[in-house]
Order: C-alpha cells, then sequence, then structure tokens
C-alpha cells in the first residue's frame, strides 16, 4: 500500500519517495521538502562492512540514494570501516562476532564494487567515505567531553536498539552501547564535510538517524533530516533478502546471475507491483499495467521485473543472458547454458551415479536425503521424464544430442551434468 501523496510535498525526490513507496518515517518531511527544492542536497547512506558484498535488503536504501542522484541531489555511500568494529546493536538479538581489519578491508573492496554500476561519481557526482578516516583518530577522554556530554544515558535506554535487548535480558555490550554516539557524529562529521543534510537507512535505523539530528542541532547548529524506509518483508511475512539458502547478495562473485535472475522471477503474486515499484526505475503507469496482469499473464511482470533488477544490479549483458536462459530454457524446452552444471569424470558416469546425489551436487536440494523425498514425491525429472525409483541412476546412455544430462525439480529448478 502506498502513502498518499501529500499536496503539499513540492520536491520530486519526497514525491518519487511517497508515491513508490520507499517512505516510512521522516523527522520533518516540510523543512525537508523546502531544502530539496533549493537543489543539490547532500544525503548518505552507511553500510557496515559485515560481508564482502550488500544482499537485496541493501537494495532498497541504496534505491534511495540513487533517487536522490536522479533528482539532482548529492548522494554520499558511507562505509563503516570504524563502526563495523564496534557492530551495530539494531536489530539484532545477539552480539555481533568481532571482525579483525583484514576481514573488514576485503569486505569493504567487495562492497564497494556494486557502487559503480549505481552511481555517477563524476566531477559533482556521488561520493563513497570511509568513517574510518575520522573514528579511528578519536581520543577517548575528549571525545567524551566534546561528544559524550550530549547524551544522556536515560534517553538512550529507551532506543528499540538497547531496551530490546534490557527487555529480554540479553546482553549488550559496553563496546555495542556506544554504537549509536559514533553513527550519530558521523552524521555531523559528514555535515562539516560535506554539507550533507540527510540521512537514509532502514526503519531499524531510526534511532541511529534522530540521534544524529539531535546532535547537529546540539554541537553545530544545523538542520539535519532523517529518512527511514520501511523493512521489507515478502507477502508471505519473510524478511526480504534472506531466504532458507541465505542472503541473496548483490556480488557475482557470491551468487551467480541466473540465481539473482531467478530470486526476482519467483516474487510472489502479490509481491509484484510493490517490487515494480521499488526495484526497478519503470514509470509508474507501465507497471500500473503490469500489475493489473492476471493469472498465467502474471509471469510476464516477473520475468520484466527479474530482467530490470538484474540489469540495475549486475548489467545489461547479464540481465539479457539470465533472461535467454530462461527463454530457452523454461519456454522452448531447449538446454541452455548458464543453468549449474556439475562436471563428472567420464568414467564415473559411465559406472552410473544416483541421481539424489547429482541434485545435491548441482545445488538442487539441502542434502541427499531431501533429494530421495522429492523423488519420491515426483517432483524430479531426467531430461524432461519423471524419476520416481529413489535410488534410480543415470549414466553415459543418458546424455543427450548436446552432451548433457539436464535435472529438474519441481518447475523451474534445472541443472546440467555434463563429462569432464
Ligand atoms: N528487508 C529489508 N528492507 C529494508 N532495509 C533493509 C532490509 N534488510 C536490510 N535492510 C537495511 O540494511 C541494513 C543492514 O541489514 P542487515 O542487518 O540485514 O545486514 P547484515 O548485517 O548484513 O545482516 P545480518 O544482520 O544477518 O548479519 C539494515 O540496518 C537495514 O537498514
Ligand atoms: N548502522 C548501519 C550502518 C551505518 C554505519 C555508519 C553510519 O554513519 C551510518 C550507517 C547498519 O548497520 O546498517
Amino acid at each position: 500500500m502506498n502513502t498518499p501523496v501529500p499536496a503539499s510535498v513540492k520536491s520530486d525526490f519526497l514525491r518519487i519517495m511517497l508515491e513508490r513507496g520507499y517512505y516510512h518515517q521522516a523527522t520533518d518531511l516540510e523543512a525537508l521538502d523546502k531544502a530539496l527544492l533549493a537543489g543539490g542536497l547532500v544525503g548518505y547512506n552507511g553500510y557496515d562492512a559485515t560481508a564482502d558484498s550488500l544482499h537485496v535488503g541493501h537494495l532498497l536504501p541504496t534505491m534511495i540514494q540513487r533517487w536522490l542522484q536522479k533528482t539532482g541531489g548529492r548522494p554520499i555511500l558511507l562505509m563503516g570501516g570504524g563502526t563495523t568494529r564496534i557492530g551495530d546493536p539494531s536489530g539484532r538479538d545477539e552480539t555481533r562476532q568481532l571482525l579483525t581489519d583484514e576481514v573488514i578491508a576485503a569486505n569493504i573492496a567487495g562492497i564497494r564494487t556494486v557502487f559503480d554500476r549505481l552511481f555517477d561519481f563524476g566531477p559533482s557526482g556521488a561520493r563513497l567515505v570511509n568513517n574510518a578516516e575520522w573514528l579511528d583518530r578519536l581520543e577517548y577522554i575528549s571525545f567524551l567531553r566534546d561528544i559524550g556530554r550530549h547524551f544522556t544515558i536515560n534517553r538512550m535506554l529507551t532506543f528499540d536498539s538497547v531496551r530490546l535487548r534490557l527487555d529480554r535480558e540479553q546482553p549488550l555490550t559496553f563496546l555495542e552501547f556506544n554504537y549509536m554516539i559514533l553513527q550519530a557524529y558521523d552524521f555531523v562529521e559528514l555535515s562539516r564535510r560535506y554539507g550533507c543534510v540527510l540521512q537514509t537507512g532502514g526503519s531499524d535505523q531510526w534511532g541511529n538517524i534522530v540521534n544524529g539530528v539531535d546532535l547537529g542541532r546540539r554541537i553545530a547548529n544545523r538542520d539535519l533530516f532523517g529518512l527511514t524506509c520501511p523493512l521489507l518483508t515478502t507477502a508471505s511475512g519473510a524478511k526480504m533478502g534472506k531466504t532458507a539458502a541465505g542472503a541473496v547478495w548483490l556480488n557475482r562473485e557470491r551468487l551467480s546471475d541466473w540465481d539473482f535472475w531467478q530470486y526476482w522471477r519467483n516474487t510472489e503474486d502479490a509481491d509484484v507491483g510493490r517490487f515494480l515499484k521499488l526495484f526497478t526505475e519503470l514509470p509508474l503507469d507501465e507497471i500500473a499495467r503490469l500489475e493489473a496482469l492476471q493469472g498465467a499473464e502474471i509471469n510476464e511482470a516477473k520475468k520484466i521485473l527479474a530482467t530490470e533488477v538484474t540489469r540495475l544490479v549486475r548489467g545489461d549483458e547479464a540481465a539479457d543472458a539470465a533472461a535467454e536462459t530462461a527463454r530457452r530454457t523454461f519456454e522452448q524446452g531447449a538446454l541452455a547454458e548458464g543453468l549449474p552444471t556439475v562436471e563428472l569424470p567420464a568414467d564415473e558416469l559411465a559406472a552410473g551415479v544416483a541421481v539424489y546425489g547429482l541434485l545435491a551436487k548441482a545445488g538442487l536440494v539441502a542434502s541427499n536425503g531431501e533429494a530421495r523425498r522429492q523423488i519420491k514425491q515426483a517432483a524430479v525429472r531426467v531430461n524432461d521424464q519423471p524419476v520416481t525409483d529413489e535410488f534410480a541412476k543415470v549414466g553415459s546412455g543418458d546424455l543427450t544430442a548436446d552432451g548433457v544430462i539436464k535435472l529438474s525439480v519441481g518447475r523451474k529448478r534445472h541443472a546440467l551434468v555434463k563429462p569432464a
């Protein structure tokens, strides 16, 4: 559901935030609208380097920064080289595992690759910064005196990131307790260095963001703004971006273009319109048309969603190749390149190999046990022919004219077996 756009909102950026479903909360919508109308507004989104790639959950606040750039503003992508050493307790039941400086540096190098595709870093374009630049240099006593004195423990205890842990009687270390102060300090530092006045984030970041807004007013006499997006869940209630098989990674090294495309292609019907608005830049009237498709036709909309998101995140070539692989595999029944492939020594294949083991090896199922269950439930096919014997084998005699064996689980999961 979309928030109705208040007639008073005049800036393109906020209108888009409201119309397309990015808006969850803002500190002062009217004043922010005014500041946006002046043009060239600088805003930032921060990313902690907890893995060497972002995942689909991060894509939402990142799309917001992309829209900021498209509507004439200036995004800052802040890498949390300093804050990752602390670990944000927001939205987490447990203390994060501490990462070494080497791992953090490698993670930053991995994460930043996706920004090159999504942002224009030209002169007066987007900026990439790392908060280790100022946080690593802080001196404890002066920092406590200059910044710490503006925070009361009374108020800090009211924020979700702290309160939820205490309510559940789960430990919150003193290290983590400091996190919100450092993120608040980042905001003020960015406003001083680059004139940044807006911080965006998922709704779990609200506490960290408003602390920055308050600190800006107290120590720098600046009007800063915060804007959060909803924490997305799918129609069936799962946190978006995480599947049973793990996170849906933005980097190709972590998740193939094909699997990335498939994730979007398998969107639930009820989510198609919402995701088209959030994760593509198609015009709203085009989305309204796609959203209205019914029955089997909704699949067309899902393919457009998959191809457009893959185009944004992975580039034209990856998007077109995945769409073409899907077309050949599903629509023509042909064997397409680009499917996950298992290579087997030719002599092993000649001797015969159990189908259940190959399904697991190809990653189509999580375990041999699940593979056998799927076979018994008649969900498995070899070269498009159903297999129901849980111990069935395939051998070189099953190689098709293309020199491969096609394995399928259900209608959507396919892999190829090739002699090495
Ligand atoms: N489904 C989502 N919808 C909107 N924003 C999200 C979503 N998932 C993540 N985010 C944003 O990205 C930030 C980081 O997400 P998250 O905490 O899931 O990342 P992580 O630290 O990589 O994962 P984990 O907590 O599993 O280690 C969140 O604080 C939130 O602002
Ligand atoms: N706390 C944010 C990352 C972040 C780090 C530093 C900041 O200044 C802003 C945001 C998160 O966990 O997603």
